[in-house]
């Protein structure tokens, strides 16, 4: 399926401010720059895993499309939501359990890389990914 494989970050956009906007200190947002974010999914039906590796942790999550799950991010901070389908992108609606603000990410394939959209609190990040 579109998002199967194991997909590498190769650039991002914005992610400083982004970061600062969702309250990191300078040495975490230093640090989250060069996280060297790998994402493997694999895809059952409605079912993804998705196994995380970079510089700080390993972690698996298995979710179901329209289904909501709760999701640790790098920093701590917990999320709670589910993915849905729109069209050829999956739209992620998660809403801190800390102060309840709304934490949207858009995943879709264009021109065979992976394009992650993040937006919290009117910014807007990308983080774009290379397949292995
Ligand atoms: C600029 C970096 C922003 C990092 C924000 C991470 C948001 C993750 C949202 C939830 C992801 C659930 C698991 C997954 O499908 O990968």
């Amino acid at each position: 399926m579109a998002f199967d494989g194991t997909w590498k970050v190769d650039r991002s956009e914005n992610s400083d401010e982004f970061l600062e906007k969702m309250g990191l200190d300078t040495m975490k947002r230093k640090l989250a720059a060069h996280d060297n974010l790998k994402l493997t999914i694999t895809q059952e039906g409605t079912k993804f895993t998705v196994k995380e590796s970079s510089s700080f942790r390993k972690s698996e999550i298995v979710f179901e499309l329209g289904v909501t799950f709760n999701y640790k991010l790098g920093d701590g901070t917990e999320v709670s939501g589910s993915w849905n389908a729109e069209g050829n992108k999956h739209v992620g609606k998660f809403k801190r359990l800390d102060n309840g603000n709304e934490l949207t990410v858009i995943r879709e394939i264009i021109g065979g890389e992976m394009v992650q959209t993040y937006i919290y609190e009117g910014v807007e990040a990308k983080r774009i990914f290379k397949k292995e």
